[in-house]
Parts: structure tokens; C-alpha cells; sequence
């Protein structure tokens, strides 16, 4: 039988993952014959990695990690793994999340909350899948290589995503309201509004190619007319690869999960359709598809502010920002043949090429750590899921 070694963050979300790992989580898995064979806190960043590392060390065959933490803890597990730990080959680790950080997107979208549930039985649902042994889910990784200038002679920077990898507004989001911590600490969500309000007004220029999946063989985009994905009208068999010129509002793609916070449903058919093969979904905003704007200035940035927040807005409405179009007036509508307002893509990955003079468009967020594309460099984010080796959850 597998070994089970339970970890969890102490300090992450309301700083009760002690507590919850005390009063249920050790004495359901202790009801049901699943003994931990450690039961470990971390204690530092970095530090939940080096602890399964150091555990396999010493075990034979496959792990079961009961992981209590939010979505950077997870994150930074799968890096120490899958870069940090290279050229050793990647083992396969099974999980069974319990959600204890803030926004819990991966688990959240692997369980959708609903009324009728209390929130102690909610958290356990991924012990219960483990407990009942329910079949496991294998994770999409969004491998994303920051490279230097051509010349530069670097090796280029690799982060691993299981849940996302933005630029633009999101990546300055998170970026100034990790400055403000020292400001305001632990009133998160106070954090993300002062952030998103200093950054509502910019726009980020850069060059962007999506790639497609290799099954599907195009890039495809959602149509709201059929509620299907489509073939995307520029990528044919001859030429796949989609050309997009910014400016940006928004760039997001996620993997394994249809939202950000348990009511933030960013890419809802990620859910809703599920992908048939490794893919991520993107949402791009590109604010010159507005039919009343025309030039980037700053009369027009000031005016699309509130285009920007009635997307983000229905986002958390159950995500009905992917159905939103354009009337001739650029007024937003919820009908009509008007252009969408976002551009909702499924694909196999992406290349993003800021514009070397926009110093905000060089900023990349790999699941809430921030990284930075360097002048002249560019992000190429390629999408996988390991079969043999790698990641899985108990996820139903
Ligand atoms: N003992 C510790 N002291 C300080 N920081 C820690 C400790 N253990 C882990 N960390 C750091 O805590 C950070 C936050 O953890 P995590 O992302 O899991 O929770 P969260 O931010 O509350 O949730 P979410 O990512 O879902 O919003 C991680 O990036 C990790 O590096």
C-alpha cells in the first residue's frame, strides 16, 4: 500500500490548517485505516517540497500527499519537482487537497460549492474520494519558459502552472498587491482592490501567437451563436498558429480549473466542456475590438474602465462575460451579432511577446508568483499532462 504523509501550511488563508488537520481531517483518515506515516507543518516557502522530497528519499514506490494549503503551496511542490529537482526524473505523487489557503482555485473547481453543503464537509471532500479509493485525475501542467534577448547566452527561466498563467492585468494584480502585503497584512481581499484600481487604466501592448493542441490540430475559439468551440477563423491545416496583436486588456489562460475563487468563473468551460486532451482555455481582452474606440489614447483607456469591470463583473455572475458582445454603439449587450467582448480560445499554448517599451507588459503570474520577461525577451507557455509520472488527484 502506498504511503500517506500529510502536510500542510499553517500560515495559509485564515491560518486554521492546524486546527482543521486536528479536529477532522487526521481523525477521518485515522477511522478509516489511512494513518499518515508523517504528519509535517511547513515552515517556510519552499519548504513543502523539500519535505516530500526528503521523504522519498527513504520510500519505496508511489505517495499519497494529504496537502493542506491553497494553490502556491501546490504550486511550489510541482516546481521543486518538475524544475528545481531536474534532470531526476519527476515521480508520481497522488493528492488529496484539502483546501485551506484563500482563493483554493484548484479545489474549487474540482468541487463547486453549493448551499446545501457545510463548509467542514465541503473541505473534506477530496479525503472522502481518497477513503472510497474514487479514480484519481491527472493534472495539466502549463509549462511556461521565460527567454532572454536572442544573444543573451541565459538559460531561460521555466515555471510550471496547475492552475494559471496570466500577463497583463492579472500578472500587475498580483504583482502590487504582493507589495502591499507589508501595507496590509492579511486583508487580501482589500489588497486586490487597491491593485486592480491602480491598474484598471492600462492597456499592455504585445505580440501574441496561440498555438494549437495537437489532437485537435487548430486553435479553437468559443461562439456563443452555438455555445460550441469552432474551429477559430484564422488557423487552417496550412497554418494553425493564430496571430494576435494587442493592445491587452486582459490575458489569462487557465488548466484544470474553471475559476479563480470558488464564484470567479473565469474560463467556465473548462468545466462546462470539458477538454479531450491537454489544452489550456485563454480569455483575451482587446479593448480595440470596442467599435467606439479607435486609437490607443488616454481618453480611450479611461473609457473602457468600466467595459473592464462589467467583464470581470460577470465573471463572478456564473461566467457570463464569454456570451457579452458589442453594439454598434460599443455599448456591452447580451444578444445580437455584435463582435464578443472577449475572445474565449482553447488551444495547446501560446507565445507572448511584449513590446519592448511597455515595461507592464513584461510581467508573467504563474499561479500567483510573479516573474519577469526580460526587454527584448518573450514567454512561450507549452500545456502537457504527464501520464506515467507527474501529478494526480482524487477529484470526485
Ligand atoms: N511556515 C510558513 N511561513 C511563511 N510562509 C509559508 C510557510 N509555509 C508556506 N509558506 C508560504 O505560504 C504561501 C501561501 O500559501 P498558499 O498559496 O498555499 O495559500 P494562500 O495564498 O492562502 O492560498 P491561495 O494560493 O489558494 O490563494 C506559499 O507561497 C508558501 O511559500
Amino acid at each position: 500500500m502506498p504511503l500517506i504523509i500529510a502536510i500542510y501550511n499553517p500560515v495559509c488563508g485564515h491560518g486554521n490548517a492546524k486546527l482543521f488537520f486536528d479536529e477532522h481531517v487526521l481523525p477521518l483518515l485515522s477511522k478509516h485505516g489511512k494513518i499518515p506515516v508523517k504528519v509535517i507543518p511547513t515552515e517556510r516557502p519552499g519548504h513543502a517540497g523539500q519535505i516530500i522530497a526528503d521523504f522519498l528519499e527513504f520510500t519505496q514506490g508511489e505517495v499519497i500527499v494529504v496537502l493542506g494549503s491553497g494553490d502556491g503551496t501546490l504550486h511550489e511542490i510541482i516546481n521543486h519537482f518538475s524544475t528545481e529537482m531536474l534532470p531526476l526524473p519527476i515521480p508520481k505523487l497522488h493528492f488529496v487537497l484539502v483546501p485551506c489557503g484563500t482563493a483554493n482555485a484548484l479545489y474549487s473547481s474540482l468541487f463547486p460549492p453549493n448551499d446545501q453543503q457545510d463548509n467542514t464537509s465541503y473541505q473534506l471532500q477530496s479525503i472522502c474520494s481518497f477513503i472510497n479509493s474514487a479514480p484519481e485525475t491527472p493534472l495539466t501542467l502549463a509549462i511556461s519558459t521565460l527567454s532572454s534577448p536572442p544573444g543573451a547566452k541565459k538559460h531561460p527561466t521555466v515555471a510550471v502552472s496547475s492552475v494559471l498563467a496570466s500577463t497583463a492585468l492579472h500578472a500587475s494584480i498580483l504583482r502590487d498587491s504582493e507589495t502591499l502585503r507589508n501595507e496590509l497584512p492579511g486583508i487580501e481581499r482589500d489588497r486586490f482592490k487597491i491593485a486592480a484600481q491602480k491598474n484598471s487604466g492600462k492597456w499592455y501592448n504585445s505580440y501574441v501567437k496561440l498555438l494549437p493542441a495537437s489532437g485537435a490540430g487548430r486553435v479553437q475559439m468559443y461562439d456563443p451563436a452555438t455555445k460550441t468551440f469552432i474551429h477559430h477563423l484564422e488557423s487552417d491545416d496550412n497554418d494553425p498558429i493564430v496571430e494576435v496583436d494587442g493592445p491587452f486588456a486582459y490575458f489569462l489562460s487557465t488548466v484544470n480549473v474553471d475559476r479563480l475563487e470558488p464564484a470567479f468563473r473565469i474560463t467556465p468551460l473548462a468545466r462546462a466542456i470539458p477538454p479531450v486532451e491537454a489544452s489550456c482555455d485563454v480569455i483575451l481582452l482587446r479593448p480595440l475590438r470596442d467599435p467606439s474606440l479607435s486609437w490607443d489614447n488616454a481618453d480611450a483607456r479611461q473609457a473602457f474602465v468600466a467595459k473592464l469591470w462589467a467583464v470581470l463583473g460577470a465573471a463572478y455572475q456564473d461566467g457570463t462575460h464569454i456570451d457579452l458582445r458589442y453594439n454598434n454603439d460599443g455599448e456591452i449587450v447580451t444578444g445580437g451579432k455584435g463582435p464578443t467582448v472577449v475572445e474565449y480560445i482553447r488551444c495547446g499554448g501560446w507565445e507572448w511577446i511584449p513590446d519592448e517599451m511597455d515595461k507592464d507588459a513584461h510581467l508573467l503570474c504563474s499561479d500567483g508568483a510573479i516573474f519577469q520577461i526580460e526587454k527584448g525577451g518573450h514567454a512561450v507557455c507549452s500545456v502537457a499532462t504527464p501520464n506515467n509520472n507527474g501529478f494526480v488527484v482524487y477529484a470526485s
